[in-house]
């Protein structure tokens, strides 16, 4: 079956790119992303490139290319999927926050709604693909919806599993050349034709020994498997940093002495203030979540040590910041280079500057943050998520700066939360002689130089590198 009309349903961090790519290597394929948020599909549809929703390098020229062509951003859900063989689904699935399961299992409200929309507006058979990271054998719910609610003429859906392996700040680059597409569907002969028509959308520019398909439990299985192995690593040279802090060795100096050894290999192994996005502690929960599920509670509690190792090293930065300016930031004023999860990127999702801010204000410290690419109102929004203080606290307590040396002006203390590589090539004699002295850094992304700091006069606190 060869494919001409795909919808996906959500225009988010993984719809809109993973779409774009797919509009500008087909063609010969119409591809309309869709979604209830109309001022987001407004901006995936503004003149202006600079105004995409989504921060990504490289995004504004496949989307220069395709849209208008055979891309088309939509809020007419109905009409998008009535047209397409193939259905993405690409909503979110955040951690649950109510009821059985709050906290830990995926909220699954936005995708039932996706297979009730589906099932009542489809005319004809449809392959559903479940794009969106999801508990393994979501796929039997989605089947089990798709089936019992529509128009009961006979129409059939079949259902494939293709999670996205993307990161952000490189997603045109993972897309347009990734390390495997994974595909699971059902092992029948319809099943296998979906798979197959799935596989021949991304042949188009994959190459065909990356393309797996496997079953479907295992398709939506690995992407919590391979989110919670990467999220691992993360923890497991954080809990290394700080030995390293204790002991006088050197975090990076580990990370490349075991990345050397081609069985643990380099990747992934940067010591940092802690990591955050939207996927890696929802992911890890919900996959605790699963194994508790089935009662088996020692891979639970072996998966959760890696949330809670996060946990700690975000709290230890900011707890290091407050012991080492004398034990105390009351009215001190404290800049942050960084508000994004990482660098390349405009999401803050449980990005842990969040955190390490909530912390400095619960000790009435001034924070004073730069990014260049996250807006005022979005450090709000995440500081007022948290709840732990008066939305006017927050504005009081927090400045936001368009300029870095502004931010940085009158400073007792410098927290690098964000490893853009700008922050690298600042005039860093200009930022200490207008701070306040002795003049802190505390580098919670090692990739400031530091010798030259040190030079100026800076004091310097690098993560995972012993005084
Ligand atoms: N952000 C990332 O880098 C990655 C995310 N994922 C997974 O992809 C999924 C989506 O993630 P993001 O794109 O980051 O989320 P997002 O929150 O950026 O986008 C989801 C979009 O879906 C829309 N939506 C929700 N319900 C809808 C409905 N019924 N009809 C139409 N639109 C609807 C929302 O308005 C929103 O714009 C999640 O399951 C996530 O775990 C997977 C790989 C990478
Ligand atoms: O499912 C998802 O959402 C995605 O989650 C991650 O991608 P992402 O969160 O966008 O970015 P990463 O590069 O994985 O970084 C995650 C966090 O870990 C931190 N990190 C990463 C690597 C490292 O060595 N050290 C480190 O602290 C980053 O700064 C960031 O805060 C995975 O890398 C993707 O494969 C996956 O598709």
């Amino acid at each position: 079956m060869k494919i001409k009309n795909i919808c996906c349903i959500g225009a988010g961090y993984v719809g809109g790119p993973t779409m774009a790519v797919i509009a500008q290597k087909c063609p010969d394929i119409k591809v309309t992303v869709v979604d209830i948020n109309e001022a987001r599909i407004a901006a995936w549809n503004d003149k202006d490139l600079s105004k995409l929703p989504v921060y990504e390098p490289g995004l504004d020229t496949v989307v220069a290319e395709a849209r208008g062509r055979n891309l088309f951003f939509s809020t007419e859900v109905d009409k998008a999927i009535d047209e397409a063989e193939m259905i993405f689904i690409s909503v979110n699935t955040p951690t649950k926050t109510y009821g059985k399961g709050k906290g830990m299992a995926a909220d699954l409200k936005y995708i039932e709604l996706c297979a009730r929309q589906i099932a009542r507006v489809a005319k004809d058979d449809k392959i559903v693909v479940e794009k969106s990271t999801l508990p393994v054998r979501t796929a039997s719910a989605i089947k089990n919806i798709l089936d019992n609610t529509g128009n009961g003429n006979g129409i059939k859906f079949q259902i494939l599993s293709n999670p996205e392996f993307l990161a952000e700040g490189t997603a045109i680059a993972d897309l347009m050349n990734p390390d495997r597409v994974l595909i699971g569907g059902d092992t029948t002969a319809e099943g296998e034709e979906a798979i197959q028509a799935l596989v021949d959308v991304y042949a188009s520019w994959v190459p065909q020994a990356q393309i797996l398909t496997t079953n479907i439990w295992s398709s939506e299985l690995s992407k919590l498997t391979a989110n919670a192995f990467l999220a691992q690593r993360v923890s497991s040279i954080n809990a290394m940093s700080e030995l390293c802090e204790k002991t006088g060795a050197d975090v990076n100096e580990v990370a490349k002495a075991i990345g050397m050894d081609s069985r643990i290999g380099p990747k992934f192994l940067k010591a940092s203030v802690g990591f955050g996005g939207s996927c890696f502690q929802k992911d890890i929960l919900n996959l605790v979540y699963i194994a508790k599920t089935y009662g088996l509670n020692e891979v639970a509690d072996y998966w959760e040590q890696v949330i809670m190792m996060n946990d700690h090293q975000k709290r230890r930065f900011a707890d290091n910041i407050v012991s080492t300016l004398y034990n105390t930031v009351s009215g001190k004023k404290i800049a942050f280079l960084g508000w994004a999860f990482k660098k390349d990127t405009n999401d803050t999702r449980e990005s842990a500057a969040i955190y390490v801010a909530d912390d400095l204000l619960n000790e009435q410290s001034a924070v004073h943050v730069y990014d260049p690419k996250v807006v005022e109102e979005r450090m709000y929004a995440d500081l007022d998520y948290l709840n732990t203080r008066a939305s006017e606290e927050n504005r009081k307590g927090l400045k936001v700066h368009q300029d870095p040396y502004e931010a940085c002006k009158g400073a007792h203390a410098i927290a690098v939360l964000t490893e853009w590589d700008a922050f690298k090539t600042y005039d860093w004699q200009k930022i200490y002689n207008n701070m306040q002295k002795p003049a802190f850094v505390f580098d919670g992304r090692g990739i400031l130089d530091k010798q030259k700091l040190k030079e100026i006069g800076f004091v310097y606190y690098k993560i995972g590198e012993g005084a």
